[in-house]
């Protein structure tokens, strides 16, 4: 069958070739569709690509049953219910940094166009009216650029800006004065921004904190005849505030990209003479729309062949040399955590992990969330995966504690998973061997040195002479072959364990047999 790709907006022809030209992706486009379309058919894909067109509900993604991945060819992912893919386990990718350039464009065109009536005086002129006087503008030189929010669009509209001799004040909670000062720009507070420019240029992410972020009362505060330029998102401006801003003089003008809601065929603002406004179109050049097809359609290919997408939204990014270093881990840590929730007797409440070593000394979050992983999909099987595994066990009440600690017991690196129950602990202890791959290294207090892959057969037991025996002789009348074992103790005479690995898949009837024999306490068969 392949995996099935669905494009549900517009995307450059040239920017997919990478889909095209990979036989594993069967590609339809549902440009065409109508939204009960899309309903009725989102459960036959495996990916999902969109623009800002495509309203990524809840319920849509409640009907996406097979959907693992949303690829948005853009930036802005306000129209994808992070939450409901999140939950679902579905990745979503973007495609960050093709259109910065053409919205940076974008701006600096709205703004000049703006500061000179080109819209306004080219339909007087189409309306066969020369007027020269109604069209005086504003020159940009020497004026102040208020730029809100100083990421990737934000920082080019900057350079760009002081190419036309623009003073510039910046406000973005991440922006540090000496950023700033090495720029050449100024860094303020909103209310610095407001106070002191003549043009305002918006250039966040559409989030609670920035919904109607240029509301009333910010108008207020501005200087009086400001411009304002939104490339960013419909909804960061009150448009009912920016109407009344703009009646009353406060503003002398808005050029508007985007609104809160798109798209439309007629809007208030537009009545308005002081508003110039195109449909969206800061992304839309060639360039830019090749280049974001190519970014998303090339994460959706690495995401189809199990290689890390460079552009994840609701995961966090991994540098690529720091994958290398820790995606050994990942496998390491999803087996302790599958090997160690069959030793669990009670629902686990709490888990906690513990990192020594070289590994302490990488990016444990990614490590964690596959311990987690592996934990979890003994109960939740593939539901589970890496972007909703610290959801569901949030979910699950349980809490995660992740610790540094110097003890590598001999290691190089040494991680070690612990889940506590109401009434006990139990955890499991693993490494990396150079070239060798995982290996479990201890179970609750138990040295051992075994391989986590295939079937396991995990005895505790009495420590007294025979027992090995009896054991080896109760699996052969079972046919059940014994590939290695490992035998631990914690005192002589005492408590003991025994870690196998067996050549098939040991039966729970075959488990409760075992248990028959009196030194044994316990057998737990595992398979990873
Ligand atoms: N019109 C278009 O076609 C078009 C094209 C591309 C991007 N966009 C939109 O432009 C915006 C910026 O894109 P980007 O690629 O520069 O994103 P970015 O993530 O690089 O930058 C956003 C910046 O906003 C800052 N920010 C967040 N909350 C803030 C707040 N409350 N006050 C001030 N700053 C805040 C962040 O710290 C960050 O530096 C996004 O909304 C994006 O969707 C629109
Ligand atoms: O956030 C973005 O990338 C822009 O708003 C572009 O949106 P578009 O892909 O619908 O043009």
């Amino acid at each position: 069958m392949g995996f099935r790709v669905l494009i549900a907006d517009p995307l450059s022809q040239e920017g997919i070739t990478p889909l095209l030209e990979t036989e594993e992706i069967q590609l339809d486009i549902g440009t065409e569709w109508t939204n009960t379309e899309l309903f009725e058919r989102i459960s036959e894909y495996d990916a999902l690509i969109i623009r800002s067109q495509t309203q990524v509900t809840r319920a849509l993604i409640a009907k996406a049953t097979h959907l693992k991945i949303i690829g948005r060819a853009g930036v802005g992912v306000d129209n994808i219910d992070l939450d409901a893919a999140t939950e679902q386990g579905i990745i979503v990718v973007n495609a960050p940094n093709g259109n910065t350039n053409s919205a940076a464009e974008h701006t600096m065109a709205m703004m000049m166009a703006l500061s000179r009536k080109i819209p306004q005086a080219y339909l007087s002129l189409k309306n066969k009216q020369w007027d020269r006087k109604k069209y005086i503008g504003k020159e940009l030189k020497n004026k102040t650029l208020g730029i809100i929010g100083f990421g990737r669009i934000g920082a080019e509209v900057a350079y760009r800006a002081k190419g036309q001799r623009m003073r510039i004040i910046a406000y973005d909670p991440f922006l540090t004065e000496e950023q700033a000062s090495k720029l050449g720009i100024k860094k303020g507070s909103l209310e610095n921004v407001y106070a002191q420019a003549d043009f305002i240029t918006i250039h966040t992410p559409l989030l609670k904190e920035t919904r109607y972020l240029l509301n009333q009362q910010a108008f207020e505060a501005m200087k009086d005849g400001v411009y304002i330029i939104n490339c960013a998102r419909g909804g960061i401006i009150d448009e009912a505030a920016l109407y009344d801003a703009i009646q009353n003089k406060k503003v002398a003008g808005a050029a508007l990209d985007v609104f809160e809601e798109e798209p439309f065929y007629e809007h208030r603002l537009l009545e308005l003479p002081e508003i110039i406004a195109t449909p969206h179109l800061g992304a839309s050049t060639v360039e830019a729309q090749e280049s974001v097809a190519i970014d998303v359609s090339e994460d959706i290919i690495r995401f189809m062949r199990g290689e890390a997408v460079h552009n994840p939204v609701n995961l966090p990014s991994i540098p690529r040399e720091a994958l290398t270093e820790i995606k050994p881990y990942f496998l390491l840590a999803e087996k302790l955590g599958q090997f160690l929730i069959h030793l669990a007797n009670e629902p686990i409440q709490e888990i906690n992990l513990y990192y020594s070593g070289d590994v302490a000394k990488t990016k444990i979050g990614p490590i964690t969330r596959n311990a987690v992983k592996g934990l979890l999909a003994r109960h939740l099987g593939d539901h589970v995966n890496d972007v909703n595994a610290l959801y569901l066990a949030e979910k699950r009440g349980l809490t995660i504690h992740e610790n540094m600690t110097s003890s590598t017991q001999g290691f190089t690196n040494l991680m070690r998973v612990e889940i506590v129950t109401k009434s006990e602990k139990k955890s499991v202890a693993g490494t990396l061997l150079n070239g060798l791959g995982p290996r479990i290294v201890k179970v609750d207090p138990y040295s051992v040195d075994v391989t986590p892959k295939g079937h396991l057969l995990v005895i505790h037991h009495q420590d007294q002479p025979g027992v090995i025996g009896k054991m080896g002789s109760l699996l052969a009348t079972k046919e059940i072959n014994i590939a290695t074992m490992q035998v631990d103790r914690a005192d002589v005479g005492g408590n003991a364990i025994m870690v196998m690995t067996v050549d098939r898949h040991i039966e729970k009837i075959e488990l409760e047999a075992l248990e028959q024999l009196e030194e044994i306490h316990k057998a737990i068969s595992i398979d990873l």
